[in-house]
Parts: C-alpha cells; structure tokens; sequence
C-alpha cells in the first residue's frame, strides 16, 4: 500500500524500501518489478484490441514509452495477447481500417480441401473474438445483388453474401469475381471459406466502419473460438437449399 504499483511508475529506491522494512526491502523490490512487468505485458498488449499485432509493431510502440527498467519483450506481449477490445469500439478501430483498406490480411492461405474445391487455412493461431479478415467484395442493394445471382453462372452465385444493415436495408456483397475494384491486385481469397453449420470456426458480423470518406457497412469475418494454424476456417452460410439457383445441382454438402 505504501508503494503502489503502476505501469509507468518507478520502483521504490533502497531507502524507501528500508525505511517501511529492512527486513523486507529486497522481496519488496523483486515482486514489486515482477507484478510491474505482468502489468506492463498486460498492458500493452491491450493497445491491440481486435487482432494480434507482430513483434515489430509491439516493440515500436514499448520504444515510444520511455521505459529506461523493467520493459518486457514484444514476444512476451506476442505470446500473452488475447482480444480484449470491446465490439463497440471496432468501428473507430485505426487498426481495422487501415487492414479493411489496404487488404493486407495476414495469417490466411489458398489451400485445395477434398471434395470442397478451394477454401481458407490458417498459418497461425486465432483467438477466440479476433478479427480474422473482412469479407470482400463490392456492395450493392439487394435488388441489385438479386439480378446479378440470376445472370451468373451457377457456380459464381456461391460467393455472394446478402444480409440485412442496421438501418434495416437489405443489401449483398457480391464477390463472384476475383479481385475487387479498388484492389485489382490482390484477390479476395477470404470469400473462398467454405461451409459449416457444426464446426464452424468463423462467425460473419456486421460492423460500421468510420472512414475519412464516410460510414461504410463491412462484414468482418471473426474468429468464433481458438483455431490453430494449419485449420480450415469454416462458416454457417445460413442458407437453405431452395436459395441455390438451378435444377440439379449438388447440394448435399449444405448441412
Ligand atoms: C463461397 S464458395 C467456397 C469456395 C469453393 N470451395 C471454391 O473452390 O471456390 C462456395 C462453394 O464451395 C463449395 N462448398 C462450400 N462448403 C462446402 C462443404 N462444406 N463441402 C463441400 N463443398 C463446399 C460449394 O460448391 C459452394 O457452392
């Protein structure tokens, strides 16, 4: 009580460990830097609310800090990191922006899955309520999103994602191409995840996102509990048989 730990506070000098117990003074001086660097890793890691940041992200921001004692490692941060952020605060997320913007998702990778045709893995681990990616594609009503599904080919129609805003508008994701207009370079492999109603490791939520050029609906695909890497990440399509267009088609995978 008398020498209260804080994240950016000092460890007590000699003399003032003395003075409260000369008996003490050393076990006072080693648990107070412990319970200081549990709290500072804690702490830090905190700054990377919604998705796990890397060694060189972390170590920039501790070098901001001026610590001169006791600083932990960014791996240490790295390996302690959970979600912790609030939901509400992902629309303002800088962090989410900047990726939703740029498209430079990592931890994500093409692979071929028997009998699935093209989904998404991991190469690293996900936290459960970590943002995974957001599912790209360009944004049209519904109307819209309706007449593209009746002139694409059957298998096309499988990569458009209608939902419903909270302003209650019904709009789609339309992501039958391959690329999106604004990143012509990079495809938007994110809407090859493939379907799972029982072991589904991803859960679609909507968000709206703040951006300098206005509030724009994004789904972000979010970790629904922890996934290894190496893992096929799988979501519930929410979607029933008659919702498929054509006769003949093979849906028995849709359960
Ligand atoms: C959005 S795409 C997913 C990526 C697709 N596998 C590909 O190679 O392009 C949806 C299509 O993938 C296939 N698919 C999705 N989930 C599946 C599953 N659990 N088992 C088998 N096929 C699946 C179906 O053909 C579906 O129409």
């Amino acid at each position: 009580k008398k020498h209260p730990m804080t994240v950016g506070g000092k460890v007590p000098s000699r003399a003032a460990r003395v003075a409260s117990s000369s008996e003490n003074q050393k076990k006072l001086y080693e648990r107070w830097l412990k319970e200081q660097k549990k709290l500072r890793i804690q702490h830090v890691a905190g700054q990377f609310p919604h998705r796990l940041p890397t060694e060189a992200r972390v170590a920039k921001w501790i070098a901001g800090q001026g610590w001169e004692q006791n600083v932990p490692s960014a791996a240490k941060v790295v390996a302690a990191w959970k979600p912790s952020g609030d939901l509400q605060d992902i629309p303002t997320s800088q962090a989410i922006r900047k990726n939703v913007s740029s498209q430079k998702w990592k931890g994500l990778v093409i692979a071929h899955m028997e009998k699935k045709g093209r989904g998404v893995m991991t190469t690293r681990k996900f936290h459960a309520g970590e943002v995974i990616c957001d599912y790209r594609g360009e944004l049209v009503t519904h109307e819209e999103g309706l007449r593209i599904h009746a002139t694409t080919s059957q298998e096309e129609t499988g990569y458009m994602f209608f939902f419903k805003n909270q302003a209650g508008k019904r709009l789609c994701i339309d992501a039958h191409l391959d690329r999106c207009a604004c990143h012509p370079d990079r495809q938007t492999f994110r809407r090859l995840m493939n379907h799972s109603s029982k072991r589904a490791n991803v859960k679609p939520r909507l968000f709206r996102l703040n951006f300098e050029s206005g509030d724009r609906d994004v789904l972000l695909l979010m970790a629904a509990r922890d996934t290894e890497e190496g893992q096929e990440l799988m979501f519930d399509y929410s979607v029933q048989k008659h919702q498929f267009r054509g006769e003949g088609l093979d849906l028995e995978w849709l359960i």
